[in-house]
């Protein structure tokens, strides 16, 4: 927190919900910097950050049980306005002398709320008035408790047919709470209520927009480096792009980028990074062959979490060994993004499972030689690419589907060879030409082939092919966290299918993956 334009911050408390990113992403949104911190953050971290106002976020505890989180003293303490969404109105509710009860009616989805009360947080907010004048608005709800008796000094705002107590608010202490969720888009006025909250109630003035961002990277990034020099891990995805993007404008000379091929690229991806970085805007970028290396490195490993950790590993070494070589390199930058280190925290803290490690948070080795710099770490993918847009860079590389750093590393299920990498990159390259060609590229989120090493039998020209198995993926997401499988035409999917097994010799059969995250994740290792 060194600039003025993290001045004016919202802290969001973290009860579990399956939204509080949603909630982040709001508030920044509404131009307001946020950050989210777990609900039992200690009190020196949270006095620290010294925020305007702090969001409680849902969660999937209740109230009654012994171990339930809480709202921490510290928070009420501060004298900064507060507002509970759904489980943190209930806790609040609760802590402050009021009562919460299980339903008899639980809400799940849809429900049409009336604002009441005339709060501050209400007012002049609604989809539609009624008959006597009171504001509707339509909102999503999920939650299984309700409170049933209001603390001291609060009144209700909000109330449903089910609900009566749906919203509660004291506008002296500015301590407000909503049993509906502002942060989903289901919430047609969702945004406004974030906005009233941040803007109006907290008194921020929304200064973090893109221009700003960009000017307060470029003077932290100035002012972090000095006249060191850095070396930048460059994969053509864009977050790692966008950065180069900005050290370059930051730094100029002092950049160098450097460009693994692993062997685990897509096809022709090296050209292309070559193409667009070093040619078309003149950043140097070395590019270092380590198809070898890496693929000495994971023979015979079949486990997905150590296939991933040697992948991390081996980047760094290929990183570390380009620096020696470069004078006075201190620092290694990357892409990492606010999303990276939000699902690194519980591998960190121990709170949540670790469902994979991603390379470039869990995946580094515990001694670096280098400092590392992540210009983007506080940023969401959606900031991320604003900022490469009017950083410049052009609007096919922004909106690329991400591809993971391990890339076919982990879409290679079990152990890694060669000519397996061979068969999937033209697999891939068919399936995301097609969806280039019908207008799916941009209709999906994130779009692959994956290898499976099993053999199946076929028959083509009378002939029998025992060969491989390629797996399509397409999902749809805002934010990788949760993702729908694209629901992609079946035409379409038959004429990707019989291309492949046409064209590529070593496969046999195509299947396409119909599971969602949760409880799938999107990559499938
Ligand atoms: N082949 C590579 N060569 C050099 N650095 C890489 C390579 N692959 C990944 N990295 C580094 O690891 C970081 C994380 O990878 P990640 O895939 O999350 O980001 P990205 O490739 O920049 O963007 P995207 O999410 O759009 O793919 C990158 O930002 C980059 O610094
Ligand atoms: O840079 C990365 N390094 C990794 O190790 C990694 N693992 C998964 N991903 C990407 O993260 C998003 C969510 O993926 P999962 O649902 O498979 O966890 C998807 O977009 C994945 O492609 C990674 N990106
Ligand atoms: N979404 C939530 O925060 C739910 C809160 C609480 N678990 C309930 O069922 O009421
Ligand atoms: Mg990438």
């Amino acid at each position: 927190m060194t600039s003025q334009l993290h001045d004016e911050r919202i802290l969001i408390l973290d009860f579990g919900s399956q939204y509080t990113q949603l909630i982040a992403r709001r508030v920044r949104e509404a131009g307001v910097y946020c950050e989210i911190r777990p609900w039992d953050a200690t009190a020196e971290s949270l006095i620290d950050f010294a925020p305007q106002g702090v969001i409680l976020s849902g969660g999937p505890e209740s109230v009654h049980f012994d171990a339930a989180p809480r709202v921490t003293d510290v928070v009420l303490g501060m004298a900064v306005p507060v507002l509970g969404i759904c489980y943190g109105m209930q806790a609040l509710a609760q802590q402050l002398g009021g009562r919460v009860e299980p339903s008899s009616h639980k809400e799940f989805g849809y429900a049409e709320v009336r604002a009441r009360g005339h709060s501050r947080l209400l007012t002049d907010i609604d989809d539609r008035v009624n008959a006597e004048g009171h504001g509707l608005l339509d909102v999503w709800m999920s939650h299984g408790d309700h409170v049933a008796e209001l603390p001291a000094g609060f009144k209700v705002i909000a109330s449903t047919p089910s609900a009566p107590i749906a919203g509660i608010g004291d506008d002296e202490r500015g301590i407000y709470g909503l049993q509906f969720h502002p942060e989903v888009t289901h919430t047609s006025q969702g945004q406004r209520v974030l906005e009233r909250f941040v803007r109006d109630i907290c008194g921020c003035s929304g200064q973090w927009t893109a221009g700003n961002i960009i000017d307060d990277l470029i003077t932290r990034v100035r002012d972090t480096v000095g006249d060191e020099h850095v070396l930048l891990g460059l994969s053509g995805g864009v977050d790692s792009s966008v950065v180069a993007a900005l050290l370059h404008k930051a730094i100029g000379d002092q950049l160098t980028c450097v460009f693994v091929d692993n062997g685990l690229l897509r096809l022709n991806e090296g050209n292309e990074v070559m193409q667009t970085f070093a040619q078309h805007m003149g950043i140097r970028v070395i590019r270092v062959d380590a198809e070898s290396r890496f693929l000495d490195a994971l023979a015979g490993e079949a486990d997905p979490e150590a296939k991933r950790k040697i992948i991390g590993r081996t980047f760094i070494e290929v990183f570390d060994e380009q620096a020696s070589q470069i004078d006075n390199v201190q620092w290694l930058a990357q892409g990492t993004i606010y999303p990276d280190v939000i699902e690194s925290a519980g591998a960190n803290t121990g709170k949540a499972h670790v469902i994979k490690s991603h390379h470039n948070v869990g995946g580094l080795p515990e001694h670096m030689k280098l400092k590392l710099l992540e210009p983007l770490r506080e940023l969401f993918k959606d900031e991320v690419r604003r900022i490469g847009l009017e950083l410049g860079l052009p609007a096919e590389m922004i909106n690329r589907h991400p591809f993971p750093g391990p890339g076919l590393g982990v879409r290679i299920l079990g152990e890694v060879h060669k000519p397996y990498a061979d068969l999937l990159r033209q697999a891939d390259a068919i399936f995301i030409e097609a969806l280039r060609a019908e207008g799916w590229y941009e209709k999906t989120s994130q779009a692959f082939a994956v290898f499976l090493p099993v053999k199946s039998v076929g028959v083509t020209g009378d002939g029998r092919r025992y060969e491989y198995v390629i797996a399509l993926r397409a999902v749809e997401t805002v934010d990788f966290m949760t993702a729908r499988w694209a629901h992609l035409p079946h035409t379409f999917l038959d004429q990707v299918s019989r291309r492949i097994i046409n064209e590529i010799d070593g496969i046999s059969r195509v299947v396409y993956d119909i599971s969602g995250k949760p409880p799938a994740t999107i990559e499938w290792e």
